[in-house]
């Protein structure tokens, strides 16, 4: 039996200026998966994924979110998507709550069940005290917080996030990483870049390597490590630095 896949990636391309920053990428996100993607600086990933949720028109390609093609249909399949962004631009000048609240109302929920999940997700996010201050004033990570808070707010199937984990502590990492293993164990699917090649592998079944703008390599994570770890098999991919140049002034003695 084959399932649709929770996302899928045909042909995806984009150039900015002389820079092709995504070239013809191919990729299915298998449904009910949690997908990590990975690659340096620059490959590409932040670009694939707005591409992939509707935030950035590609040059050439498709996107199908559970088989609904998103580029052709997008006000049927915006709604399967929740999607945290790189560098969230969002309405500062309200509370937290309010901006849950603005983004339950804006994907048509009625304003009871805004209310509820607004405080479930305060709450669960460690938000609770913040959900009164202004996201203008939160730091870095509460920021990412009531981000994630406002993707997860309509119940999406399909979670898309980059780097859902920088600057977030560790115990709202926890609380993060909580919410997202229980939403993948009841058949969401959440695809997520990040640096982090632990936090990839504790969390991650399938991953897809990224290096100037194609996938060097995608599958279940197990595939994909081969026999080392994938810190290992992504520089195998990717290269190390190419110029190892010794700092000798900055030595202090
Ligand atoms: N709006 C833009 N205008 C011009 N060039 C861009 C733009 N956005 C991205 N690029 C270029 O496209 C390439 C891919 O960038 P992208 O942000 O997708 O990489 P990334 O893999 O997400 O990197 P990082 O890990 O550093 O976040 C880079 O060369 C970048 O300079």
């Amino acid at each position: 039996m084959t399932t649709v896949p929770a996302l899928a990636l045909r042909g995806l391309t984009k150039r900015f200026g002389s820079t092709l920053a995504v070239d013809r990428v191919d990729l299915d996100i298998p449904a009910g998966s949690f997908y990590g993607v990975v690659g340096p600086n620059g490959a590409g990933k932040t670009t694939t994924l707005s591409m992939a949720t509707g935030l950035l028109e590609p040059d050439a390609g498709s996107v199908a979110v559970l088989g609904v093609d998103l580029w052709a249909a997008p006000e049927a399949a915006k709604p399967l998507l929740g999607v945290l962004p790189d560098g969230l631009h969002t309405f500062d000048r309200l509370t937290g709550a309010e901006l849950i609240s603005y983004a339950g109302r804006l994907r048509g929920l009625d304003r009871d069940t805004v209310r509820a999940r607004r405080d479930d997700l305060l709450a669960a996010l460690d938000l609770e005290d913040a959900g009164s201050v202004l996201v203008m004033d939160y730091s870095a990570g509460m920021t990412k917080k009531v981000g994630l808070a406002c993707a997860l707010v309509h119940a999406p199937r399909v979670l898309v996030l980059d780097e859902p984990f920088e600057a977030v502590d560790p115990v709202s990492a926890g609380a993060i990483r909580r919410i997202l293993s229980a939403f993948v164990e009841t058949g969401g699917t959440v695809v997520m870049s990040s640096h982090v090649m632990a936090l990839v592998e504790r969390l991650c079944d399938h991953v897809a390597v990224v290096g100037s703008g194609r996938v060097l390599d995608a599958g279940p994570l197990g595939d994909v490590r081969g026999g080392g770890d994938l810190e290992e098999r992504f520089v195998a991919l990717v290269g190390d630095v190419r110029d190892q140049r010794d700092l000798t002034w900055l030595r202090q003695s």
